[in-house]
């Protein structure tokens, strides 16, 4: 059974040759896309391009309950989220790799949970990101040279706008960078057991700093960055452990009531 999952953001493409693809339908429709089985570097993964195989989906639609869903019906344990995001602060540069740990959450209505009642589930959420990927991805991308930080706030917005300026001088006194996608996708991995580890690649700087960030300008940066998600996924892969002793899953112990 295929344990890691990667669900990839934009600009991300060629993590590996696809050696199968599978439709799944799931309750909550269709993946963004049929899910590529591979492998990277002899450990089987799944992916799925959260935007659909040709970026058609923007960030307020994409199916992510599906996603998930189609995700641990294959078997996937642990869930790695590759988003492009903006700085809210100078020493979060462009090309600089984020190991994501906390977020907040700016989105408007989107699918939050897979428990819309009968069956009723607070999952929590103090500590969202896997801790033992977490500590793999930083040490990893370290010993390859690539410029990383350890922790960030991601500040979530709905989309598919970027903010005002007034709004990025707010986000940037609580948190370190903006995306539009890390909700409800971790959500959703929580509340399944599985566990959630982010790769941030920072390619603008938000519209608080002087020039307004634009969609060209984060695909162009995704793209000249690619190389080091890519890397950074082939050498932190194979050290994940196949067990799981990072204790994502105990939150299903308790969050039903
Ligand atoms: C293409 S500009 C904005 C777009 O880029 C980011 O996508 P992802 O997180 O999937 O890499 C951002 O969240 C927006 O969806
Ligand atoms: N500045 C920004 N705001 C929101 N999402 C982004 N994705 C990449 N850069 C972004």
């Amino acid at each position: 059974m295929v344990k890691i999952g990667i669900i990839g953001g934009s600009g991300v493409y060629g993590v590996f040759e696809a050696k199968e693809t599978v439709k799944v339908h799931t309750p909550y429709g269709r993946p963004s896309a049929p899910v590529e089985i591979g492998e990277i570097e002899g450990v089987e993964v799944a992916f799925i391009p959260r935007h659909g195989k040709h970026h058609e989906f923007p960030p307020h639609e994409v199916p992510y309950r599906a996603n998930i869903w189609a995700l641990k019906e294959l078997g996937v344990e642990r869930v790695i989220g590759v988003t492009a995001v903006g700085s809210l602060r100078e020493e979060y540069k462009p090309g600089d790799i984020v190991i994501t740990d906390q977020f907040i959450d700016f989105t408007k209505k989107r699918d939050y949970t897979f428990y819309n009642g009968p069956k009723v589930a607070h999952v929590s959420m103090a500590d969202p990101f896997c801790p033992e990927m977490r500590k793999i991805f930083y040490e990893t991308a370290k010993e390859l040279g690539f410029p990383v930080h350890e922790r960030g706030t991601y500040v979530c917005i709905e989309g598919p706008r970027f903010s005002t300026r007034a709004e990025s001088f707010m986000f940037r006194q609580y948190a370190h960078i903006i995306g539009m996608t890390l909700i409800p996708e971790i959500n959703l991995a929580r509340e399944l057991g599985m566990c959630y580890a982010n790769i941030a690649t920072v390619t603008d700087y938000d519209v608080w700093a002087e020039k307004p960030v634009d969609a060209q300008e984060v695909l162009k940066v995704m793209a000249e960055n690619n190389y080091k998600v890519q890397e950074l996924l082939k050498k932190a892969i194979p050290r994940i452990p196949e067990e799981r002793k990072c204790g994502c899953a105990d939150v299903l112990k308790s969050m039903f009531v």
